[in-house]
């Protein structure tokens, strides 16, 4: 095997890899898509607020019933609409819920662009 295809067999299908088998019609295509059709934002219930979101707030949102919310990077996401498109899978995404999962994100990570992938979910600000 030549050198330069190493790293591509290291992340694909080899040992520690934790990436799921995504419903049809749940691609990262298909997620583009839907967040960035016309109409009502996704995130949620409480809207794209100005009002920043308290640590107790998010924390109501962490499931079985109701939204998903998420605070990663300063930014609360309500992460419900993303919860099949995540190609981690669902578990994974749930480790997070309710919290600042910012830790769990960057460990996983780093490189994905959350505010691009996120950004019609965005609930708001994480107060400090
Ligand atoms: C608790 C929070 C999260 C955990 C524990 C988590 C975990 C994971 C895991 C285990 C994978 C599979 C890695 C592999 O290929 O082996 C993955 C992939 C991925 N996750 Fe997450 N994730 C989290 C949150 C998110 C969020 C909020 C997003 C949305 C932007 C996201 C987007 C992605 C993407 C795009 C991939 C594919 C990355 C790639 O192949 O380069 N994840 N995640």
């Amino acid at each position: 095997m030549s050198s330069h295809l190493k790293p591509t067999m290291a992340k694909g299908a080899g040992a520690g890899r934790l990436q799921v088998a995504l419903k049809p019609g749940h691609s990262l295509m298909d997620w583009v898509k839907l967040k960035n059709k016309k109409g009502p934002s996704l995130a949620g219930s409480r809207r794209q607020s100005r009002e920043p979101i308290t640590k107790e707030e998010l924390a109501q949102h962490k499931g079985p019933e109701g939204e998903i919310w998420m605070a990663i990077r300063g930014y609360v996401f309500n992460v419900t609409p993303y919860l099949d498109f995540h190609p981690g899978g669902r578990a994974q995404l749930m480790k997070g819920a309710g919290k600042d999962a910012t830790k769990l994100f960057d460990h996983y990570h780093p490189w994905v662009n959350v505010a691009g992938m996120l950004d019609n979910c965005c609930v708001g600000k994480l107060a400090p």
